[in-house]
């Protein structure tokens, strides 16, 4: 196998003098794809400001080609979350995709020719074509994400970190944005970091799982992870976890609860037991 494209190590992170981040470590290697899995407030955006470099580490590291990661920002394609535009935003995605040439290369601009070739064919990797020329404001949420991630892919990075994607998405949306990262990280063997609240739209194109619960992580692959023994061990009370067909579920194991305070009940009145 090639080198890891990301590699990170015990990574830490405090903010606010809180920590954030506990010895966090997953390596992520060319034409995978990794989901960043987690609630509300459990560490996602920070662990992506941190291998960015946009955070500070408080100890270990995050490398990319084999450099502190704050030093490959080239190497990378990132999507922040939350990207809306208003109505009357007065620019096309065919523009919005160029500013992602142009806004790296000031005093070095390429040749006209060059450009619109980049351009369009990131338009034509993430289905853009037929709406290059629409106001990005006019755009549908999911349309929206792909002038986006078009944006992020103009300048062919070798990583691609996307923060929320398939928030406020439909079914259907989210469905075609996920077959679109399956299909951009085999056709261009380029790794993948993706966050999500939820696992599941994302299992069939999931190569590798950083399943985050209150800043601490547990890595691998889906089967390795989703694990009760793993997730009760991060969650720090017992959880249980249901397969439905293609679905997973990861809920509170009721039952080893009851036990648990049956037992402690038990202890705290022992003329009860039976
Ligand atoms: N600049 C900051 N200073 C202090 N605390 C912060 C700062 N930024 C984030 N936090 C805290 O760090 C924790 C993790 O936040 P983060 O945004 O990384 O979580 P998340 O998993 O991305 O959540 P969400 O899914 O809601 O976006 C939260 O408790 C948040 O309040």
């Amino acid at each position: 196998m090639s080198d890891p494209i990301l590699s990170v190590a015990h990574l830490s992170v405090d903010l606010g003098g809180r920590s954030i981040l506990r010895d966090v470590s997953f390596d992520l290697y060319p034409g995978q794809l990794c989901a960043l899995i987690g609630e509300n407030g459990a560490g996602k955006t920070t662990l992506l400001r941190g291998l960015l470099g946009l955070t500070p580490i408080r100890a270990g590291q995050a490398l990319m080609d084999g450099a502190p990661a704050g030093q490959r920002r080239a190497l990378v394609g990132y999507v922040p979350q939350k990207i809306a535009f208003d109505a009357d935003t007065p620019l096309r995605t065919r523009d919005l995709v160029q500013l992602g040439l142009d806004g790296h290369r000031l005093g070095l601009p390429l040749f006209s020719g060059r450009k619109k070739a980049l351009v369009d064919q990131a338009l034509h990797a993430v289905g853009a074509e037929d709406f290059a020329d629409q106001r990005v404001g006019e755009l549908s949420g999911g349309q929206q994400q792909r002038a986006v991630i078009a944006h992020a892919l103009v300048r062919q990075p070798r990583l691609l970190i996307l923060d929320e994607p398939l928030a406020n998405l439909d079914f259907g949306s989210a469905n075609a944005l996920v077959a679109l990262f399956g299909r951009l990280t085999r056709t261009r063997q380029i790794a993948v970091l993706v966050t999500a609240h939820d696992m599941n739209p994302l299992l069939p194109v999931m190569d590798r799982l950083v399943y985050l619960v209150g800043g601490q992580a547990a890595t691998g692959s889906v089967e390795e992870v989703v694990q009760p023994e793993v997730l009760s061990k991060l969650y720090g009370y017992p959880v249980t976890v249901l397969r439905h067909g293609r679905r997973i579920l990861v809920l509170p194991d009721v039952a080893a609860e009851d036990a648990e305070a049956g037992t402690a009940a038990s202890v705290a009145h022992p003329e009860k037991a039976v």
